[in-house]
């Protein structure tokens, strides 16, 4: 049986921490094949990124058509997007070939503005095209850091009211990076609110953890999952890989990619990777 597919737009970590490396590993995870659209490629490590090269924005847009076209996947994620032209040239591709909402697959959005160690992924003047791509979004998932720049508060319900007024279906607020015992995450659509909580687990090495979830959750989303349904298997999923990082090199060592235990089924005879099912997917976009 052939596995459903699922789309990265995002940067490369040469350090194979985080970025499309981390999203190729969790997608491989989850039984899913991985596509990939590259952004930028950092010169990056365990200890920090030294340099970033941004892919020119038509070649960006034309990965991601070869892909839609020739491939079709359930589910696309987005990371480092690096730069105002390739925003704007990444929503005109999506746009065109019906990814996020108003399309039929679904956008898992993870608004990457900083490495761990602080270091820009994405350019000063394209948060407001950063923002503009929200209302494409299925799920937005930043973190505190992130909601601090994109809309102006670090307190999780303030900044899902502030995001979802952007006009994602979801907001996902992390509050992984800071110092008590649970790990809490919001998933609200302004209408129900869910707390995702999981014990922190004591360790520097969570290079990749961000990337991880979001890509867990498009995971699931490609293989039909509901929303919530997906952001719970993919809070499981990275509380494991949490729980099995490592220490390679002398910064802050990357999360592990153990295999999933609720893989994403391959397509029925009449799904998105078999003849029958040759339309394009429709896959629950919120
Ligand atoms: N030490 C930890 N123990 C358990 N879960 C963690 C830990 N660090 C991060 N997580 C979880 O990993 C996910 C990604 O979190 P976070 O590190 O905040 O993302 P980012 O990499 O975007 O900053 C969240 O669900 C968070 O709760
Ligand atoms: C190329 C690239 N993309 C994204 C990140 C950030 O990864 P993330 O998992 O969100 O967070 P940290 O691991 O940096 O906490 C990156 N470093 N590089």
């Amino acid at each position: 049986m052939n596995p459903v597919v699922a789309l990265t737009v995002a940067g490369s970590d040469s350090g194979g921490g985080a970025g499309l490396q981390a999203d190729l590993h969790t997608f491989a995870a989850f039984g899913v094949h991985g596509t990939s659209a590259v952004t930028a490629v950092t010169v990056q490590n365990t200890v920090g990124v030294t340099g970033v090269h941004e892919i020119p924005p038509p070649l960006v847009a034309d990965q991601i058509r070869v892909v839609v076209e020739d491939m079709r996947p359930g589910a696309v994620k987005t990371g480092m997007l690096a730069s105002a032209p390739i925003i704007e040239a990444i929503g005109a591709a999506f746009r065109r070939h019906g990814i996020g909402r108003g399309g039929s697959v679904p956008l898992v959005l993870d608004p990457v503005c900083a490495s761990m160690h602080g270091d820009p992924l994405l350019r000063a003047d394209a948060l407001s095209a950063l923002r503009g791509l929200f209302a494409a979004a299925t799920v937005v998932t930043p973190n505190l850091d992130e909601t601090a720049l994109l809309v102006g508060t670090r307190d999780q319900r303030d900044a899902a009211r502030a995001l979802l007024a952007l006009g994602p279906a979801y907001a996902l607020v992390k509050g992984g990076h800071g110092d008590g015992p649970r790990s809490r995450d919001l998933l609200t659509d302004g209408t129900t609110e869910l707390w995702l909580d999981a014990a922190r687990i004591d360790t520097g090495n969570t290079h990749g953890s961000g990337d991880t979830l979001a890509a867990a959750i498009t995971a699931r989303l490609a293989g039909g999952d509901s929303l919530p349904d997906a952001v719970a298997a993919a809070k499981r999923y990275v509380t494991r890989a949490v729980a099995t990082s490592y220490s390679v090199g002398s910064g802050h060592g990357p999360v592990g990619h153990p295999p999933a235990s609720d893989p994403v089924a391959p397509p029925g005879p009449a799904g998105p990777g078999s003849e029958a099912g040759a339309a394009p997917a429709a896959v629950g976009a919120s």
